[in-house]
């Protein structure tokens, strides 16, 4: 039998309805807006008296055990909706998109922490929703306490936390799973130097064992680091895809051409 994680987007569209009614000028305002900037967000389109976003556009392709994507592009090209939508977030879209595997999203450090428990109790939360057994659970509580140093916060609820805690806490737990597939938002990467180096450690460990990751980022480096292969997104669609190097040369020469 073959297990082997796979991920495949045929013909995939999605896109978010952003006005209804008869609001003028302000649609007028977007459309002029769009054909004035040009490379910002989705193509807008306009139905009746429904404005929507055409976020993603006739999306294809295929990703293989062993392949890590990158995904570039300017500002509203539908890196981050690609991504979500992988991560099954949305249901609307047209076309076909298949994850098989197992497949674990690290797009909201903090997202599923209950803010009224302790941190502690937060990991067994998440313990549970994972369905772990005993010593699994013992683990992974010696392992998230041993990332988030946060001392004896750990026992206090996470509402008493500083953003940055919370984010060592959610961070540690988001990033405990082995999961076959890994899908990753840029912003994951951010937080002060010091938890920057160790988060980003732990991203490598995670990574390493991962058998396909798709990341979203703006920074070259870290596609030249990270990935094998770059997709890159322009208006919702996909304008270039392949190993990472050509793409990243195409890409920059588009950004230096358009100033
Ligand atoms: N929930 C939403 N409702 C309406 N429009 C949305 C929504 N989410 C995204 N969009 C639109 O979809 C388009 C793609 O947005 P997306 O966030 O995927 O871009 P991105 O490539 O990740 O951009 P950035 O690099 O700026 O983060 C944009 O035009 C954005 O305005």
């Amino acid at each position: 039998m073959d297990d082997k994680p796979f991920i495949r987007v045929a013909h995939y569209a999605l896109a978010f309805p952003v006005l209804h009614g008869n609001a003028r000028s302000l649609k007028k305002t977007l459309f002029r807006s769009v054909r004035d900037i040009g490379r910002v967000g989705g193509t807008m389109r306009r139905q009746g008296t429904v404005v929507s976003v055409q976020a993603l556009e006739d999306v294809n392709f295929m990703l293989s055990a062993g392949e890590r994507v990158g995904l570039i592009g300017h500002n509203g090209a539908g890196k981050s909706t690609l991504l979500r939508a992988l991560a099954g977030i949305y249901e609307s879209g047209v076309g076909s998109l298949e994850v098989s595997g197992r497949m674990h999203a690290l797009l909201d450090p903090q997202a599923g922490m209950n803010m009224a428990l302790t941190g502690r109790e937060n990991i067994h939360l998440f313990a549970r929703l994972l369905d772990l057994p005993r010593e699994g659970v013992a683990a992974l509580e010696r392992d998230v306490e041993a990332f988030a140093e946060l001392g004896a916060f750990l026992d206090l609820p996470v509402r008493l936390y500083s953003s940055g805690m919370a984010v060592r806490l959610g961070f540690g737990l988001a990033t405990a799973p082995r999961p076959q597939i890994l899908l990753m938002d840029e912003w994951f990467m951010a937080g002060d130097q010091h938890f920057q180096d160790k988060a980003h450690a732990r991203l490598e460990e995670m990574v390493a064992h991962a058998d396909i990751m798709v990341l979203t980022s703006h920074s070259l480096p870290i596609m030249r680091e990270w990935c094998t292969r770059v997709l890159w997104m322009d208006a919702g669609r996909v304008r270039m895809d392949g190993p990472t190097h050509a793409v990243l040369d195409a890409y920059e020469a588009h950004v230096a051409q358009q100033g």
